[in-house]
Protein backbone atom coordinates (compact mmCIF):
# COMPACT_ATOMS: atom_id res chain seq x y z
CA UNK A 1 0.00 0.00 0.00
CA UNK A 2 1.56 3.50 -0.80
CA UNK A 3 1.24 5.90 1.84
CA UNK A 4 0.12 9.25 0.83
CA UNK A 5 3.14 11.88 2.14
CA UNK A 6 1.09 15.02 2.70
CA UNK A 7 3.91 16.31 4.95
CA UNK A 8 6.46 16.08 2.05
CA UNK A 9 4.12 17.13 -0.49
CA UNK A 10 3.24 20.52 2.08
CA UNK A 11 6.84 20.90 2.22
CA UNK A 12 6.92 20.96 -1.44
CA UNK A 13 4.44 23.42 -2.24
CA UNK A 14 5.98 25.92 1.17
CA UNK A 15 8.78 26.08 -0.80
CA UNK A 16 7.62 26.64 -4.22
CA UNK A 17 5.37 29.40 -2.64
CA UNK A 18 8.83 31.01 -0.74
CA UNK A 19 10.41 31.15 -4.21
CA UNK A 20 7.16 32.93 -5.87
CA UNK A 21 6.85 35.39 -3.01
CA UNK A 22 10.75 36.18 -2.84
CA UNK A 23 10.31 36.72 -6.60
CA UNK A 24 7.04 38.60 -6.53
CA UNK A 25 7.07 40.89 -3.65
CA UNK A 26 9.16 43.76 -5.19
CA UNK A 27 7.26 44.16 -8.10
CA UNK A 28 3.99 43.86 -5.86
CA UNK A 29 5.21 46.76 -3.65
CA UNK A 30 5.07 44.51 -0.54
CA UNK A 31 4.60 41.00 0.93
CA UNK A 32 1.70 39.36 1.41
CA UNK A 33 -0.34 40.39 4.75
CA UNK A 34 -1.87 37.49 6.59
CA UNK A 35 -4.58 38.09 9.50
CA UNK A 36 -5.32 35.36 12.21
CA UNK A 37 -7.69 36.08 14.67
CA UNK A 38 -7.96 33.57 17.60
CA UNK A 39 -10.19 34.24 19.94
CA UNK A 40 -9.97 32.54 23.43
CA UNK A 41 -7.28 30.30 25.43
CA UNK A 42 -8.07 26.83 23.27
CA UNK A 43 -4.94 25.29 23.86
CA UNK A 44 -5.19 23.16 20.17
CA UNK A 45 -6.71 26.63 18.21
CA UNK A 46 -3.43 28.24 20.14
CA UNK A 47 -1.13 25.36 18.85
CA UNK A 48 -2.75 25.73 15.07
CA UNK A 49 -2.32 29.50 15.29
CA UNK A 50 1.37 29.22 16.28
CA UNK A 51 2.14 26.97 13.38
CA UNK A 52 -0.14 28.58 10.69
CA UNK A 53 2.34 31.83 11.97
CA UNK A 54 5.08 30.10 11.42
CA UNK A 55 4.26 28.77 7.78
CA UNK A 56 3.94 32.25 6.93
CA UNK A 57 6.91 33.44 8.13
CA UNK A 58 9.08 30.48 6.35
CA UNK A 59 6.95 31.78 3.41
CA UNK A 60 7.98 35.27 3.09
CA UNK A 61 3.83 35.88 4.28
CA UNK A 62 3.91 38.99 6.73
CA UNK A 63 1.27 37.73 9.68
CA UNK A 64 -0.06 39.59 12.38
CA UNK A 65 -2.13 37.71 15.12
CA UNK A 66 -5.21 38.84 16.61
CA UNK A 67 -5.42 37.32 20.12
CA UNK A 68 -9.21 38.34 22.06
CA UNK A 69 -10.09 36.90 25.39
CA UNK A 70 -12.66 34.62 25.26
CA UNK A 71 -15.27 36.92 26.88
CA UNK A 72 -14.90 39.27 23.34
CA UNK A 73 -18.55 40.43 22.68
CA UNK A 74 -20.01 39.99 19.23
CA UNK A 75 -19.74 43.54 18.28
CA UNK A 76 -15.95 43.95 19.49
CA UNK A 77 -15.13 41.16 17.21
CA UNK A 78 -16.92 42.01 14.57
CA UNK A 79 -15.20 45.90 14.27
CA UNK A 80 -12.23 43.70 14.59
CA UNK A 81 -12.56 42.30 11.65
CA UNK A 82 -13.79 45.45 9.91
CA UNK A 83 -10.98 47.35 10.65
CA UNK A 84 -8.70 44.03 9.11
CA UNK A 85 -11.20 44.57 6.26
CA UNK A 86 -10.09 48.19 5.49
CA UNK A 87 -5.84 47.53 6.22
CA UNK A 88 -4.55 47.68 2.80
CA UNK A 89 -1.50 45.71 3.92
CA UNK A 90 -3.73 43.18 5.30
CA UNK A 91 -4.35 40.62 2.19
CA UNK A 92 -6.20 37.36 4.17
CA UNK A 93 -8.32 37.15 6.91
CA UNK A 94 -8.70 33.82 9.04
CA UNK A 95 -11.08 33.69 11.76
CA UNK A 96 -9.78 31.20 13.07
CA UNK A 97 -12.87 27.99 14.40
CA UNK A 98 -14.45 26.80 16.43
CA UNK A 99 -15.17 30.52 18.50
CA UNK A 100 -16.18 30.47 22.22
CA UNK A 101 -19.77 29.88 23.06
CA UNK A 102 -21.82 32.66 22.85
CA UNK A 103 -20.61 34.27 19.59
CA UNK A 104 -21.93 33.45 16.43
CA UNK A 105 -19.28 32.50 14.11
CA UNK A 106 -21.47 32.39 10.49
CA UNK A 107 -22.09 36.41 11.25
CA UNK A 108 -18.91 36.54 11.44
CA UNK A 109 -17.43 35.03 8.64
CA UNK A 110 -20.44 37.17 6.33
CA UNK A 111 -17.93 40.00 7.34
CA UNK A 112 -14.90 38.84 6.11
CA UNK A 113 -14.18 41.05 2.60
CA UNK A 114 -14.72 38.14 0.25
CA UNK A 115 -11.38 39.04 -1.75
CA UNK A 116 -9.97 38.61 1.59
CA UNK A 117 -11.60 35.13 2.57
CA UNK A 118 -8.45 32.73 2.65
CA UNK A 119 -10.71 30.21 4.21
CA UNK A 120 -12.73 30.12 1.37
CA UNK A 121 -16.44 30.29 4.02
CA UNK A 122 -18.23 33.57 2.88
CA UNK A 123 -21.28 32.66 1.72
CA UNK A 124 -20.11 34.21 -1.81
CA UNK A 125 -17.15 31.91 -2.16
CA UNK A 126 -18.99 29.32 -0.67
CA UNK A 127 -21.56 30.29 -3.84
CA UNK A 128 -18.42 30.03 -6.49
CA UNK A 129 -17.52 27.24 -5.31
CA UNK A 130 -21.12 25.52 -5.49
CA UNK A 131 -21.20 27.36 -9.07
CA UNK A 132 -17.66 26.41 -10.45
CA UNK A 133 -16.38 29.89 -10.75
CA UNK A 134 -12.65 30.83 -9.61
CA UNK A 135 -12.28 32.25 -5.65
CA UNK A 136 -10.69 31.48 -2.63
CA UNK A 137 -11.50 27.73 -1.80
CA UNK A 138 -11.90 25.96 1.65
CA UNK A 139 -8.25 24.76 2.60
CA UNK A 140 -8.58 21.48 3.55
CA UNK A 141 -10.18 19.82 0.83
CA UNK A 142 -8.47 22.44 -1.68
CA UNK A 143 -5.59 20.64 -0.21
CA UNK A 144 -6.81 17.27 -0.88
CA UNK A 145 -7.35 17.56 -4.27
CA UNK A 146 -3.96 19.11 -4.60
CA UNK A 147 -2.17 16.07 -2.82
CA UNK A 148 -4.28 13.69 -5.10
CA UNK A 149 -3.23 15.33 -8.23
CA UNK A 150 0.16 15.50 -6.57
CA UNK A 151 0.01 11.54 -6.62
CA UNK A 152 -1.38 10.84 -10.04
CA UNK A 153 -4.47 9.69 -8.66
CA UNK A 154 -7.06 10.89 -10.87
CA UNK A 155 -10.45 11.14 -9.52
CA UNK A 156 -12.76 11.71 -13.21
CA UNK A 157 -15.05 8.90 -13.74
CA UNK A 158 -14.29 7.00 -10.28
CA UNK A 159 -17.20 6.46 -7.70
CA UNK A 160 -16.02 8.80 -4.41
CA UNK A 161 -17.66 8.00 -1.30
CA UNK A 162 -17.46 11.22 1.15
CA UNK A 163 -18.30 10.94 4.26
CA UNK A 164 -19.01 14.01 6.53
CA UNK A 165 -21.17 16.84 5.00
CA UNK A 166 -19.75 19.43 7.59
CA UNK A 167 -19.50 23.09 5.64
CA UNK A 168 -16.16 23.01 6.35
CA UNK A 169 -14.57 19.80 4.84
CA UNK A 170 -17.57 17.31 3.24
CA UNK A 171 -19.65 19.75 1.87
CA UNK A 172 -16.91 21.84 -0.16
CA UNK A 173 -14.66 18.55 -0.85
CA UNK A 174 -17.94 17.03 -2.94
CA UNK A 175 -18.69 20.02 -4.80
CA UNK A 176 -14.99 19.70 -6.26
CA UNK A 177 -14.74 16.18 -6.92
CA UNK A 178 -17.86 16.71 -8.97
CA UNK A 179 -16.22 19.64 -10.50
CA UNK A 180 -13.64 16.77 -11.00
CA UNK A 181 -15.17 14.79 -12.67
CA UNK A 182 -15.87 11.87 -10.11
CA UNK A 183 -19.02 10.33 -9.26
CA UNK A 184 -20.28 11.54 -5.98
CA UNK A 185 -21.88 10.39 -2.79
CA UNK A 186 -21.92 12.24 0.82
CA UNK A 187 -22.67 9.99 3.86
CA UNK A 188 -23.43 10.89 7.31
CA UNK A 189 -25.15 10.08 10.40
CA UNK A 190 -28.39 9.33 8.86
CA UNK A 191 -27.09 7.42 5.94
CA UNK A 192 -28.92 4.10 5.61
CA UNK A 193 -26.82 1.40 5.13
CA UNK A 194 -23.23 3.46 5.35
CA UNK A 195 -21.23 0.82 5.33
CA UNK A 196 -22.43 -0.78 1.71
CA UNK A 197 -21.96 2.67 0.49
CA UNK A 198 -18.15 3.04 1.27
CA UNK A 199 -17.88 -0.39 0.24
CA UNK A 200 -18.67 0.65 -3.06
CA UNK A 201 -16.08 3.50 -3.65
CA UNK A 202 -12.90 3.66 -5.48
CA UNK A 203 -12.08 6.68 -3.23
CA UNK A 204 -13.21 7.21 0.27
CA UNK A 205 -12.75 10.94 1.99
CA UNK A 206 -13.50 10.52 5.46
CA UNK A 207 -14.57 13.36 7.40
CA UNK A 208 -16.19 12.41 10.74
CA UNK A 209 -14.52 13.44 13.18
CA UNK A 210 -14.61 9.63 15.04
CA UNK A 211 -11.40 7.28 15.91
CA UNK A 212 -11.35 4.49 13.69
CA UNK A 213 -14.70 4.82 12.11
CA UNK A 214 -13.70 3.81 8.88
CA UNK A 215 -13.08 0.09 9.20
CA UNK A 216 -10.91 -2.74 6.92
CA UNK A 217 -14.66 -4.71 6.47
CA UNK A 218 -15.89 -1.05 4.84
CA UNK A 219 -13.13 -0.65 2.48
CA UNK A 220 -13.50 -1.70 -0.83
CA UNK A 221 -9.77 -4.06 -1.82
CA UNK A 222 -7.34 -1.11 -4.10
CA UNK A 223 -9.51 1.75 -3.27
CA UNK A 224 -7.70 4.79 -2.07
CA UNK A 225 -8.63 6.35 1.33
CA UNK A 226 -7.89 9.77 2.33
CA UNK A 227 -8.30 10.44 6.28
CA UNK A 228 -9.21 14.21 6.51
CA UNK A 229 -10.03 13.27 10.91
CA UNK A 230 -8.29 14.90 13.15
CA UNK A 231 -8.80 13.26 16.96
CA UNK A 232 -7.18 13.59 19.98
CA UNK A 233 -7.14 10.82 21.96
CA UNK A 234 -5.12 9.45 25.01
CA UNK A 235 -3.20 7.50 22.38
CA UNK A 236 -2.17 10.78 20.36
CA UNK A 237 -3.48 12.22 17.14
CA UNK A 238 -5.97 9.87 15.45
CA UNK A 239 -7.46 9.64 12.01
CA UNK A 240 -11.43 8.63 11.02
CA UNK A 241 -9.84 5.71 9.79
CA UNK A 242 -8.32 2.10 11.54
CA UNK A 243 -5.01 2.85 9.65
CA UNK A 244 -3.62 -0.65 10.22
CA UNK A 245 -6.48 -2.56 9.60
CA UNK A 246 -6.82 -0.59 5.83
CA UNK A 247 -2.60 -1.08 5.55
CA UNK A 248 -3.98 -4.59 3.59
CA UNK A 249 -6.86 -3.43 2.11
CA UNK A 250 -6.80 -0.11 0.39
CA UNK A 251 -3.84 0.51 -2.36
CA UNK A 252 -3.11 4.28 -0.63
CA UNK A 253 -3.63 6.09 1.93
CA UNK A 254 -3.09 8.92 3.92
CA UNK A 255 -1.92 8.78 7.26
CA UNK A 256 -2.83 10.91 10.48
CA UNK A 257 -0.88 12.95 11.25
CA UNK A 258 1.52 13.82 8.36
CA UNK A 259 -1.39 13.45 5.55
CA UNK A 260 -3.66 16.26 5.05
CA UNK A 261 -3.40 18.40 7.94
CA UNK A 262 0.06 19.61 6.52
CA UNK A 263 -1.78 20.11 3.08
CA UNK A 264 -4.62 22.91 5.04
CA UNK A 265 -1.73 24.69 6.00
CA UNK A 266 0.20 24.88 2.49
CA UNK A 267 -3.30 25.05 0.92
CA UNK A 268 -3.64 28.40 3.50
CA UNK A 269 -0.78 29.85 2.40
CA UNK A 270 -1.58 29.58 -1.29
CA UNK A 271 -5.01 31.03 -0.96
CA UNK A 272 -2.93 34.14 0.80
CA UNK A 273 -0.56 34.43 -2.25
CA UNK A 274 -3.43 34.19 -4.85
CA UNK A 275 -5.52 36.87 -2.58
CA UNK A 276 -2.20 38.94 -2.10
CA UNK A 277 -1.73 38.65 -6.23
CA UNK A 278 -5.13 39.53 -6.85
CA UNK A 279 -5.51 42.39 -4.90
CA UNK A 280 -2.22 44.15 -5.68
CA UNK A 281 -2.59 43.66 -9.33
CA UNK A 282 -6.28 45.54 -9.03
CA UNK A 283 -4.09 48.82 -7.90
N1 LIG B 1 -10.76 29.17 10.21
C1 LIG B 1 -10.22 27.99 10.32
N2 LIG B 1 -9.53 27.46 9.29
C2 LIG B 1 -8.94 26.23 9.39
O1 LIG B 1 -8.33 25.75 8.43
C3 LIG B 1 -9.05 25.54 10.64
C4 LIG B 1 -9.75 26.13 11.68
N3 LIG B 1 -10.34 27.35 11.49
N4 LIG B 1 -9.90 25.50 12.86
C5 LIG B 1 -9.26 24.22 13.12
C6 LIG B 1 -9.08 23.42 11.87
C7 LIG B 1 -8.05 22.30 11.97
N5 LIG B 1 -7.01 22.64 11.06
C8 LIG B 1 -5.81 21.93 10.95
C9 LIG B 1 -4.70 22.44 10.32
C10 LIG B 1 -3.51 21.75 10.28
C11 LIG B 1 -3.38 20.53 10.90
C12 LIG B 1 -2.05 19.84 10.90
O2 LIG B 1 -1.08 20.35 10.40
N6 LIG B 1 -1.97 18.65 11.47
C13 LIG B 1 -0.73 17.89 11.59
C14 LIG B 1 -0.45 17.55 13.05
C15 LIG B 1 -0.46 18.71 13.96
C16 LIG B 1 -0.62 18.26 15.40
O3 LIG B 1 0.23 17.49 15.88
O4 LIG B 1 -1.61 18.67 16.01
C17 LIG B 1 -0.86 16.61 10.83
O5 LIG B 1 -1.98 16.13 10.60
O6 LIG B 1 0.18 16.04 10.49
C18 LIG B 1 -4.48 19.99 11.53
C19 LIG B 1 -5.67 20.68 11.54
C20 LIG B 1 -7.31 23.82 10.45
N7 LIG B 1 -8.48 24.29 10.84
Amino acid sequence: MLIIDGKKTAADIRRELHDRVAALSARHGRPPGLAVILVGDDPASQVYVRNKEKACAETGIVSRGIRLSAGVSQHELEAAILELNADPAIDGILLQLPLPRGLDSQCCLNLIDPAKDVDGFHPVNMGRLALGLPGPRPCTPAGVMVLLERHGIGVAGKKAVVVGRSNIVGKPLALMLLHANATVTVCHSRTAGLAGEVRSAELVFAAVGRPGFITADMVRPGAVVVDVGINRTDTGLAGDCDFEGLKGVASAMTPVPGGVGPMTIAQLLTNTVDVWLARTLKD
